[in-house]
């Protein structure tokens, strides 16, 4: 094992800190006086009292360099959910993660704060006010969400071997947006530039959770500042979420309003589309070795699209007193602001 210093309990990690969230945490971080080393397969950007550490997380010995004298460390890089990798998600959030494990045990990192994510429980069908103790899901929609259950088993199982001597807790987030997002906003404003987004997908009252980026955060640094080794928060799992369910078609119509475009009129069938959207998946996959298509509306996407997915953040404000900080209206305000160049006409 390395030789340890002490680590300082203000000194921490980001695991995936070039990303979306990753980067919105440790900007946090820095605001609250941590010292923070971010390891991050690409280096996006610079800032100071930040340290990068550019390397790949399935690398150890690279991950120790980054992790030295660190207390806390956040793990939230993924490849993204649309790349569709089966063995790249095996790799990076399994293996990946068991080499995290390592390298925090071998480093003498005291915490672990996994971003997880809430759609480890959804199958495609309906869920209102899912709690944490919702079965995984046996079918899940993808690979992505397979390989996020798998590691979140992970996190969890290591957290019960008391000798290991590090906590572990997971965050199960649910559709973050904000500034800088390079998925929810990006995708649906080039949908509705190839005039794809003229439909609404079933009857259009279905529920979901949107979760500003900085509630996200928020989630994070509650649960790294209350996770003791007499706490409820070991090894278990926590929704973090707007607490404002919103019917996914409002919630893309005041986005896409917000930007200048039309908002979706017309209703199609929810199993029309589905059928639709797995024939054209089936094609895709059939021809992949030729040439790669990736369609729109992947029966994912439909299905995130047409069902009502929210769920309780009971447990989170219980036992971390969370409360979103900032509530829905003001985050999509802030968020269409933030994208001045997706703006139709731009
Ligand atoms: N966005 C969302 O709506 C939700 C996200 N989550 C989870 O939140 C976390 C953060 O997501 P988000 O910020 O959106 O994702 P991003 O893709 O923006 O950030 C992930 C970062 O991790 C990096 N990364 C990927 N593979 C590796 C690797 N092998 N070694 C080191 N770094 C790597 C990525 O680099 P590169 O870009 O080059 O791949 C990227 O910089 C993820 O765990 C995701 O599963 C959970 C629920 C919802
Ligand atoms: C083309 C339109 C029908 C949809 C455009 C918006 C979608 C790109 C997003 C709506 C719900 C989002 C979502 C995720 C990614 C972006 C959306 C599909 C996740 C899959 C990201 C990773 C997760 O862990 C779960 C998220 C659920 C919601």
């Amino acid at each position: 094992m390395a030789t340890r210093t002490r680590p300082s309990s203000k000194r921490c990690a980001v695991i995936g800190g070039s990303g979306f969230l990753g980067r919105h945490l440790l900007e946090r971080l820095v605001d609250r006086g941590y010292t923070v080393n971010v390891f991050d397969i690409r280096q996006a950007y610079e800032l100071p009292g930040v340290t990068f550490h550019r390397g790949d997380l399935c690398d150890r010995q690279a991950l120790l360099v980054a992790l030295k004298e660190v207390s806390i460390v956040f793990h939230c890089a993924s490849p993204a959910p649309a790349s569709d990798d089966r063995a790249l998600f095996q790799r990076v959030n399994i293996d990946g993660t068991r080499t995290v494990i390592q390298a925090c045990h071998e480093a003498g990192v005291q915490k672990l704060i996994l971003t997880s994510s809430a759609s480890v429980v959804f199958e495609g069908t309906d869920i209102k006010n899912g709690r944490e103790d919702l079965p995984y899901a046996k079918k899940p929609i993808d690979y992505y969400t397979e390989t996020k259950i798998q590691q979140e088993k992970l996190s969890s199982e290591i957290n019960q071997i008391k000798e290991k001597g590090f906590l572990t807790v997971a965050i199960r987030p649910h559709g973050i947006f904000g500034p800088r997002d390079p998925q929810l906003v990006p995708i649906l404003i080039d949908a509705a530039r190839r005039g794809k987004m003229k439909f609404i997908i079933g009857d259009g009252s279905n529920l979901v959770d949107f979760t500003y980026v900085e509630n996200v955060v928020h989630g994070h640094i509650l649960a790294a500042e209350h996770l003791k080794a007499d706490s409820p928060l070991c090894g278990q799992a926590y929704h973090i979420t707007n607490d404002e369910p919103v019917r996914f078609w409002d919630f893309m119509s005041q986005i896409l309003e917000g930007l200048g475009y039309s908002a979706p009129r017309y209703h199609l069938p929810y199993t029309l589309v589905y059928g639709i959207a797995l024939l054209l998946w089936l094609i895709a996959l059939v021809l992949r070795p030729l040439i790669r298509i990736k369609p729109t509306f992947s029966p994912m996407r439909v299905a995130l699209a047409g069902t009502h997915h929210y769920y309780s953040c009971a447990r989170a404000k219980k036992d971390m007193g969370y409360q979103p900080l900032v509530p829905l209206r003001e985050a999509i305000v802030r968020t269409v602001e933030s994208y001045p160049h997706l703006r139709k006409g731009a």
